[in-house]
Formats: C-alpha cells, structure tokens, sequence
C-alpha cells in the first residue's frame, strides 16, 4: 500500500480563502478590523521566519499587524509589561508571544498575564481549562488544523483508536482533547511508555509530537493508518546542506499508512492560518458579535 498524502497546503489555502471574505464581511458591515501583535524575544531563526509569516498573513487577510521584537537579554518584567499594554490595547484582538522564550523568561508567568479573551495560541490557563470543558472559543493552533486535516480526508473518528506521542501543552494534551471530544478512543504515549512500538501498532490514528527525527519507523504503523506527523527537524543533508524530516520515517511509514501527512508540507502548514482564524474569532467575540463559523 501506498499511503495518499494529506496535502496541508491546499487545506490551508481553502481556509485562508474564507478568512478573506470573513474579515472583508466584518469590516464592511461592522467597521471591524482584526488586530494581531506578536512577540518576539530573541533571535532564534527559526522562531524569526514563522514570526515574519504570521505578521505577513495576518497583513495578506486584511488584518492590522504590530511586531514587538525584544532583545535576547530581555526580562521577564520588560515582557510582562508589554504583555500588560498589549491586553489593554483596544485595536489588539490577538496576542501571540513567540516560543519558546529565552531561559530567563517563564513561560507560565507570561501565560499568566495574558488576557485569556486575547490569547490566540490558547495556552493560558483559562482556555486550556475551557477546553477541557468542551466549551473552548479558541483552540490552540496546530491540533486545531489536525482536526481540520482529519475531518475533510478520513472524515469521522469516532470509535477510532487515536494515539498521540508527546505531551506538550502547545500540541499534545490539546490534541488529545480535541480527539477524545470527537470521540475517539484516545491514549496519550510519552517517553516513559513501555513498548511504543506495539501500542503505536493498534492506533488507526497516530499521531507523532515528539520532537525526534524519524523516531517512529514504519512497521509501527497499523496497515491503512492514518499518520499525522507534527514533527519539524532539521537534520544533515547531501553536500553540507540541511533538510527538515519529520519525527515519523517518511519513506517508510507511507508504504504501510492510508494516509499521511508529509514535512514540510503537512500539519505544520495549517498552524498559522489557524491562528488567524482564532484571531478573527477573538475580534469578532471582543466586539459582541456573533462567533464566526470559519
Ligand atoms: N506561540 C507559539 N509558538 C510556537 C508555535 C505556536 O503555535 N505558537 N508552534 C511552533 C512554531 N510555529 C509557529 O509558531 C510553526 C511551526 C511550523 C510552521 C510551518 O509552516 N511549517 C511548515 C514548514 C516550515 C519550514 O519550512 O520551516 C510545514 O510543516 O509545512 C508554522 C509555524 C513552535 N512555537
């Protein structure tokens, strides 16, 4: 078998689309115009490029886009306090503090300033506790295009078996969550799970967020899976170059999954329009109005 792959581009570019004409109906009926302001401390490339990605598509949506950039040395007070004006800034529905952050900056103490009705990676402790709830207005963004992902190519899971490897509160527990509210049957793997492998060998659905590359090896993938792989890396090419691979041994997995997500190219790609889309909700809600169906 060869797996047919989950193009994550084109189901981002469909979304984008309808954010257009969602953005474009809320500022013609209700003079309303979305605000997003990210933050970056530090100078980590990578962090750079999907920073200048976010400010680029929020600008493409119609969206008003501000940057904050902090220096490397910055302290927790300097971005707890801009946090701080951030939340009291009327034009700003969004606010996206970029991670992860220097050693010096907890992330729990940013988290906890942040105005959960402005948090648009849904990662404070209010909307993870929403969500927890089943009653989440803003879902964090890259488990929110997996579910995306999976609704529009195998369509419904409920009574699947799902597997998430990876814990995190950026991807892993929120998937998880999301998984089990579309009833599935879910179990969460982490470093400390006894035998991976075989557990990984049940799952219709596997989903890998470890942050290894190539860890998971194809013949732990159940005949006919669906494999969504939210791993970036880096690693080594041909001719001093580098190259990104996911945390699931591609080549292999494909021969044995139904379905698979590629990287790049795959989940990764659905997470910044997702939170464009969690920005124009939190616009929309800051406003009175009705929460857009996007
Ligand atoms: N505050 C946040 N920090 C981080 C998040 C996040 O959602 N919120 N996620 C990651 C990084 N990230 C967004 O910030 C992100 C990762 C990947 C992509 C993406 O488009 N991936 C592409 C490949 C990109 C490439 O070539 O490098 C893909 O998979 O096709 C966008 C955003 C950690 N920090």
């Amino acid at each position: 078998m060869t797996a047919a792959l989950i193009d994550g581009k084109a189901h981002a570019a469909k979304l984008k689309a309808r954010l257009i004409e969602e953005t474009a109906r809320l500022k013609a009926e209700h003079g309303l115009v979305p605000g997003l302001a990210t933050v970056l401390v530090g100078n980590d490339p990578a962090s750079e490029v999907y920073v200048r990605n976010k400010n680029k598509t929020a600008e493409a949506l119609g969206f008003k886009s501000v940057h904050h950039h902090l220096a490397e040395t910055a302290s927790e007070a300097e971005v707890l306090d801009l946090v701080r004006a951030l939340n009291a800034d009327p034009s700003v529905h969004g606010i996206l503090v970029q991670m992860p952050l220097p050693k010096q900056i907890r992330e729990q103490a940013v988290l906890d300033v942040l105005d959960p009705a402005k948090d648009v990676d849904a990662l404070t402790p209010t909307n993870a506790g929403l969500l927890l709830s089943g009653r989440a207005k803003l879902v964090s963004c890259t488990p929110a295009g997996m579910m995306i992902l999976l609704k529009e190519t195998i369509g419904a899971v409920a009574g699947l078996e799902a597997l998430v490897i990876g814990r995190s509160l950026l991807f892993g527990k929120p998937a998880a969550l999301l998984l089990q509210a579309a009833n599935a049957t879910v179990t969460m793997a982490h470093s400390k799970t006894r035998d991976l492998a075989e557990v990984c060998r049940r799952a219709d659905i596997l989903v890998a967020a470890i942050g290894k590359p190539e860890f998971v090896r194809g013949d732990w993938v159940k005949p006919g899976a669906t494999v969504i792989d939210v791993g970036i890396n880096r690693v080594p090419a041909a001719e001093g170059k580098t190259k990104l691979v996911g945390d699931v041994a591609f080549a292999e997995a494909v021969e044995r999954a139904g379905h698979i997500t590629p990287v790049p190219g795959g989940v990764g790609a659905m997470t910044i329009i997702c939170l464009m889309r969690n920005t124009l909700i939190a616009a929309a809600a800051l406003a009175g109005l009705a929460v857009p169906s996007v």
